[in-house]
């Protein structure tokens, strides 16, 4: 019989072997890649490719200067040198984004979120992708956003009152966060959250969302080689036990409200007296119309989510859909205290409407707000970049030809099993060859004419890719729109915002969104103080 010594030898051997391979593998990916051929940054560190010198830039801006320099399709170095495909070609873009089965999140990405929301429908991929999104879609459609919007807007007025009095300086980030977390507790689960009237530090899930949500100051190592090294994810790193425990938080919330979404709809339709079908249901709030859709007799059991499934989904909406729309309303504000005559604009065409709570259709009936609201998302884009990856060898088309290193112009690139892409959000929204040499700038005024190149951009919304394009583009923007536009017609209309620093003291930072910092004081965390004053009765 083997002895224990020999077991542990044949066990290190077999580990070892095993190890062996995997480094071999990466090499061979790394040297046979066929976009060593594209041109590109040389990698300024073995270890850490270009990363770090991307890190240490602003959102995109280094990206922006590559594509310059070397073309619309390059490649770049990311961890231990891996190539990386970045690319601004329309046709490519869209490849990629419509093949959502070839094309997907990369394993470590999914992981990072996984860990924050479970298995919901911003994790998944695939079959169960496409099954999560039939259930989930009409729940997001244009009449159900409409009737939901009745429910948030009445919380948005009544909480511009506990503003009321408000002179001076506000720290505008953390209240649209809050106020934001209120909203989709209202419109998501029907539940009050009431993070904007309690104090932010007792409120649980107020504070599990900034643990969430602070951007980072330092670059670590650790959560990237635990995405990428599935026998290293023990490895311990900043922040794990906070963001387990806000994870734990979003888990336990999302289970109760689940319990209480399911014992209101069942009472529903015991009162109406009638079988579980799709139009026996009173309450509007996304869970519920999800659950009326998976619950609804008339879909095969083989289609229904499990209530594991509709349990992740609550941590989704929450981080899928809060600080997403918050962050964009204060880049909104940070945008209009840059631009006066814009602010000065759109408070006149606010002022001019009759009502002091208008509804969806009377919100995006009006043109200036419309124009506010799609620059900001043009220009400063919460998300400002995603990941895709690969998942089976696959031709990339493209629709501008690129030189190779070989002095050769292709149409198309060879793209191997494995290839991560990272997909360029804000360049696309800022790209001078689609919007002109003042692309950077805000200016509502462009949305008078669109540039038709802006045409050929494979976003779900707006001629931009703010909320991405193909199957997994946000479900919640028409939502978002709305929220965006009902939270400045209350603000604007209130106040008038100025920035509380200098401008050159504002930084933007990316953890999951894209959020201010201040240059002077990154350690206080992401903050956008701005002052406010009445607006004085006409
Ligand atoms: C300005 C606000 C928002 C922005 C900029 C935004 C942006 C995005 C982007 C870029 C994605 C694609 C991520 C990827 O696949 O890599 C996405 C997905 C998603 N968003 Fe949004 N979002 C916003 C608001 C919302 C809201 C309000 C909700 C929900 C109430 C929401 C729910 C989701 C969900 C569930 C997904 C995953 C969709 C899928 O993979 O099928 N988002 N969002």
């Amino acid at each position: 019989m083997a002895s224990i010594s020999q077991i542990l030898v044949s066990f290190l051997a077999t580990l070892g072997a095993y190890a062996l391979y995997k480094i071999a593998n990466f090499f061979y990916f790394n040297w046979t890649s066929p976009l060593r051929e594209l041109p590109g940054p040389p990698s300024s560190s073995i270890i850490y490719g270009n990363m770090k010198e991307i890190w240490h830039a602003e959102n995109s801006v280094l990206h922006e200067k590559w594509v310059e320099e070397y073309g619309s399709t390059i490649t770049y170095k990311s961890i231990l040198g891996l190539p990386r495909l970045y690319t601004t070609d329309t046709k490519a873009l869209n490849h990629i984004l419509m093949n959502s089965y070839t094309y997907q999140k990369p394993e470590s990405a999914r992981f990072g979120l996984s860990r924050i929301v479970g298995p919901g429908v911003l994790v998944v991929e695939g079959e169960k992708h496409k099954q999560q999104r039939r259930i989930m879609n009409p729940a997001f459609g244009a009449v159900q956003i409409r009737e939901l919007t009745e429910i948030f807007l009445r919380d948005i007025w009544a909480a511009e009152s506990s503003k009321e009095g408000s002179n001076g300086k506000i720290e505008i980030l953390s209240w649209l966060s809050r106020m934001t977390l209120d909203v989709i507790g209202l419109a998501g689960f029907s539940y009050k959250f009431n993070a904007l009237t309690e104090d932010p530090k007792t409120n649980e899930l107020n504070k599990a969302f900034s643990t969430i949500f602070r951007s980072g100051t330092r670059m670590s190592l650790i959560p990237i080689i635990r995405g990428m090294v599935p026998a290293l994810r023990w490895l311990p790193a900043d922040r794990d036990a906070e963001v387990k425990l806000a994870s734990r938080t979003m888990e336990r919330i999302g289970a109760e409200l689940l319990r209480d979404s399911k014992a209101a709809v069942q009472k529903e339709s015991l009162e109406n007296g009638k079988a579980q079908s799709k139009d026996t249901w009173r309450r509007r709030d996304l869970l519920s119309l999800l659950l009326k859709a998976n619950m609804a007799t008339d879909l095969p059991p083989s289609q229904r989510m499990s209530d594991a499934d509709v349990v992740a989904q609550v941590p989704t909406f929450l981080v899928a859909g809060h600080e997403t729309t918050s962050t964009a309303t204060t880049w909104a504000l940070y945008a209009l205290t840059q631009n006066l005559e814009a602010q000065k604009k759109l408070r006149e065409e606010l002022l001019a409407v009759d009502t002091e709570n208008p509804t969806m259709d009377q919100l995006n009936a009006l043109p200036y707000l419309d124009a506010v609201v799609r620059e900001t998302l043009r220009v400063h884009a919460p998300v400002p970049s995603t990941m895709r990856m690969a998942v089976h060898d696959d031709v990339l088309p493209l629709g501008e030809p690129v030189r190779n290193k070989n002095g050769e112009m292709v149409d198309s690139i060879k793209v191997v099993k494995g290839q991560t892409f990272l997909i360029p959000i804000l360049a696309m929204n800022r790209a001078k060859h689609i919007w002109g040499e003042d692309s950077f700038e805000f200016k509502p005024e462009r949305w008078e004419k669109v540039p038709e190149a802006a045409s050929s951009i494979p976003g779900i919304w707006g001629n931009m890719l703010t909320f991405l394009g193909g199957p997994h583009a946000c479900i919640g923007y028409r939502f978002s729109l709305v929220e965006t536009k009902a939270l400045l017609f209350t603000l604007i209309r209130a106040f008038e915002f100025e920035l509380a620093v200098p401008n050159d003291d504002i930084m933007k930072k990316s953890g999951l969104v894209q959020r201010p910092l201040l240059r002077s004081d990154p350690e206080a965390g992401n903050q956008m103080p701005l002052i406010l004053k009445p607006v004085k009765a006409q």
